[in-house]
């Protein structure tokens, strides 16, 4: 890409840059100092850590070629171009450095707070099955080409995802988008042809300053698709049908699901083991291959966008069949004690409420919730996501998740005053999170089920009494202490 393009693009009139040469290639855009190499485009983002025009001269020093941002710095040895929003810039810089390789694809977004992961998981699972190349970005990592690649964030930065879907050579790309990712413009060049909404509830209210700038953020998604774009939306959260006459209002397409009657796909029955529906006055069932009602809603959803790009019902029930599960979401295992331990990824109220009460119609004894919360985010929902532990499991085991620079006595001291005001006496706090698995594990017996949330298929980011990474190795550790012989991993 040539420098003039740069000017072209950002709707600036070139300018007299004596030695610059309009007609000179760029080598790469980034809006990271310590990665500018020479000949590159360094855009100046003002971050909520940091300051991008702190690092110009550093990016001068690494050889930048031209600085794009919104304050203009004295005495730079490299031409500066003023734009208003230089995130939006990085952007529209990314996607034509990178040729618009969006525009190749089928494009995919899920968002909501919850069920992203799973419906990118079935969603790729069932193109795959069916002969589409399917990449997948979202929070347990990436695919691309027929391989994992390391993710660092559920949605990339924008330069980093021009540049996978530039490298991708799949036919369709099905994504998770945050609601971090629309606010600070990563997505700035990619249209979609289908998005899903799956839910909105109480969650990063660290970032959004309220629910409904957080319901802002994500509808950004439904008006980023292409002119034939559909949008699936799960109708009975009462965020998504405001979202769903939102659209309509704008004349855009929407498949609404729910159980009203109004809806185009009329949710008629739902269990833990799938979902019954009319399509069309047609009445139709999918099995759902994880348990959980609101597994069988996330497995409608994938399959309502499988549909629309061609793949049958009858492909996609076999498909679903051997999915093959997803790390860190209702993983399950049984313990020699006769006991069955799930490590799920739930960290709403909501959603530690669907699995306690999912655990409860699948087994007959005793119900531990072991759980914590991460340290500098949203503290707003923490009392009623003990609550939710308090009425729906039979004990919970309070312990730490990630401290993120709080302190450990501060966090405990905090776990202390939840139990005491929204336990109910229902509970203990035991801070190490291994001893606290342990602890409830060696407690159970027969037909007990402990269940281990927060973590998910994260590595853990402080060490513990016991040298194990994750809640998966605590627990196979334990296991194999325990004599070990069964294990289910779905
Ligand atoms: C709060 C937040 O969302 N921060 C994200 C944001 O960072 P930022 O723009 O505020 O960056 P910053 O660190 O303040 O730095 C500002 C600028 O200075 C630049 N800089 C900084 C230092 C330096 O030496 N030189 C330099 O040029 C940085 O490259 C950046 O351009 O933009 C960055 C680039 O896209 C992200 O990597 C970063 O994610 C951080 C790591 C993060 O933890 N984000 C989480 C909250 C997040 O986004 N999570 C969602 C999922 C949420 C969910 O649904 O569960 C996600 O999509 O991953
Ligand atoms: N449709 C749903 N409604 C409510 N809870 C759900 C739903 N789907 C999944 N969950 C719960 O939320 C947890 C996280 O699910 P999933 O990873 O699919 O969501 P996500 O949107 O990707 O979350 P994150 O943005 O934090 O990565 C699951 O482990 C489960 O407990």
């Amino acid at each position: 890409m040539k420098i003039n393009k740069v000017f072209e693009l950002l709707n600036i009139a070139p300018q007299p840059f004596t030695k610059l040469g309009l007609e000179k290639d760029i080598t790469g855009i980034t809006d990271d100092s310590r990665q500018v190499s020479p000949g590159q485009v360094f855009t100046a983002v003002e971050g909520h850590e940091a300051d991008g025009h702190d690092y110009i001269l550093e990016a001068c020093r690494n050889g930048a070629a031209l600085i794009v941002g919104s304050k203009k710095p004295e005495n730079i040895p490299v031409p500066f171009l003023y734009v208003e929003h230089p995130r939006r810039a990085l952007g529209i810089l990314a996607a034509a450095f990178y040729q618009y390789p969006a525009r190749d694809k089928r494009i995919i977004g899920v968002t909501g707070t919850n069920g992203k992961t799973t419906i990118t998981h079935l969603l790729h699972h069932l193109l795959e099955s069916s002969g589409f190349s399917c990449g997948r970005f979202g929070t347990v990592g990436n695919y691309m080409n027929g391989k994992s690649v390391e993710g660092f964030q559920t949605t990339p930065g924008v330069v980093d995802l021009h540049k996978c879907l530039y490298e991708s050579r799949d036919d369709v790309i099905v994504m998770e988008v945050s609601s971090h990712g629309l606010d600070q413009h990563r997505l700035e060049g990619v249209s979609f042809d289908i998005t899903i909404f799956t839910n909105l509830q109480q969650d990063h209210l660290d970032y959004h300053p309220s629910m409904e700038e957080y319901f802002k953020a994500k509808s950004k998604l439904f008006f980023m698709m292409k002119e034939r774009g559909q949008a699936i939306i799960h109708v009975d959260d009462p965020w998504g049908d405001r979202l769903s006459n939102l659209l309509r209002g704008e004349g855009l397409a929407v498949t609404s699901i729910g159980g009203n009657d109004a809806c185009d796909i009329q949710i008629d029955e739902v269990s833990d083991e799938g979902i019954r529906f009319l399509e069309g006055g047609k009445p139709s069932y999918y099995p759902t291959p994880i348990a959980g009602v609101y597994n069988s809603y996330n497995t409608l959803q994938a399959c309502t966008a499988a549909a629309y790009l061609g793949v049958s019902k009858g492909t996609m029930v076999d498909a679903l069949e051997s999915f093959p599960g997803i790390p860190g979401r209702f993983e399950q295992y049984s313990m020699p004690n006769g006991a069955h331990v799930i490590i799920d990824y739930a960290h709403t109220a909501d959603s530690i409420r669907h699995i306690l009460q999912t655990a409860a119609r699948q087994f007959d004894g005793n119900i531990t919730h072991v759980f914590g919360f991460r340290g500098n985010r949203d503290e707003s929902k923490r009392p009623s996501m003990l609550q939710a532990s308090a009425e729906w499991s039979d004990g919970y085991i309070l312990t730490l998740d990630d401290l993120n620079a709080v302190s450990h006595e501060d966090m405990t001291a905090a776990l202390s005053k939840l139990h005491e005001e929204e336990g109910r006496a229902h509970g203990r706090i035991i801070p190490d999170r291994t001893s606290a698995i342990k602890t409830a594990v060696e407690a159970g017996g027969e037909g007990d089920v402990i269940i281990i949330t927060g973590k998910g298929h994260e590595t853990y980011k402080q060490s513990y009494q016991r040298p194990f990474s994750s809640d998966r190795e605590t627990i196979v550790n334990l296991r194999n202490e325990m004599k070990t012989d069964v294990h289910q991993y779905q």
